[in-house]
């Protein structure tokens, strides 16, 4: 297949890479100023030839554009939605509740109550429950933490950093440990405890909260928050498919067993 730069040659009549740098470099910035590769050698005529892997970089391709496009989109429609990223923010005085709803889906409280009633449960099918439970939400933090120190895209700039209790790669914001959590959790108990609707409606709502006061908070971006409720649903599949019970795991049950 011939190269984007060999079909501009062809089409230019012209041997060297030089007009595909210009073309590309005059539709970024217009006004900038020449940059070293188009400069041309005082009493030479044409500037050297730029290495193949140069011109790879500056030809962007669909998928590049339309990413850059989309970043472009998240950063700026989240910076709008960020109302309640300060307190002289225009929903400002929301803040302290939106604050609530972020502990409400944090890892310390889901973890302490999760161990809080495994050691309270009396009944064999409690402690199954939960001790997955425990197995979904640790498992979902090691992940959150390993992508986000993969990915390392800063929080928003908006962000104030005030959270409660984080831990190092709480600086990123890819994906947001939130959503994951409040998806993983959602899909957990909609599955494992037996609740009237209207509690089942308030689960779902609660997650949908939780996901959408992270961009309001000013703490992520929207694709943080798309990735992480995808990643903690398809970790309910991962959870399900290794679910821990006393036969594939009986010296972890027989800690539990009063
Ligand atoms: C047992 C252990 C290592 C507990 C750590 C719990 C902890 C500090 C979780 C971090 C929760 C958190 C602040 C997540 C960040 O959520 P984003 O939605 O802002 O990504």
């Amino acid at each position: 297949m011939p190269s984007p730069r060999s079909s501009r040659e062809r089409r230019t009549g012209s041997g060297s890479s030089r007009l595909e740098f210009l073309s590309l470099v005059s539709q970024r910035s217009p006004g900038a100023p020449d940059s070293p590769s188009r400069r041309k050698e005082p009493g030479s005529s044409a500037a050297a030839p730029l290495p193949e892997e140069d011109c790879m970089k500056l030809n962007p391709s669909f998928l590049g554009i339309a990413l850059s496009s989309l970043l472009a989109i998240d950063l700026w429609a989240s910076k709008r939605l960020g109302v309640c990223a300060g307190e002289g923010s225009a929903w400002g005085s929301a803040r302290p509740l939106m604050k609530v709803i972020e502990i409400s889906g944090h890892g310390v409280p889901w973890l302490l109550g999760t161990f809080y009633g495994l050691c309270q449960s009396d009944s064999s099918a409690a402690r199954e429950v939960l001790l997955n439970l425990l197995f979904a939400l640790l498992l979902d933090l090691v992940l959150v933490a390993v992508v986000k120190g993969l990915v390392k895209r800063p929080r928003p700039t908006h962000n104030k950093m005030d959270m409660f209790v984080t831990i190092s790669v709480d600086k990123y914001s890819f994906p947001s440990g939130h959503a994951t959590r409040a998806a993983l959790v959602c899909r957990f108990i909609l599955r494992h405890l037996v609740l009237a609707v209207p509690l089942r409606v308030l689960v779902v709502l609660w997650a949908l909260i939780v996901s959408i006061s992270r961009v309001m908070l000013g703490r992520h971006n929207m694709t943080d928050v798309l990735f992480g409720l995808l990643l903690g649903y398809a970790l309910y599949s991962v959870v399900e498919h290794c679910w821990l019970s006393p036969l594939s795991a009986p010296a972890l049950f027989a800690l539990w067993s009063h």
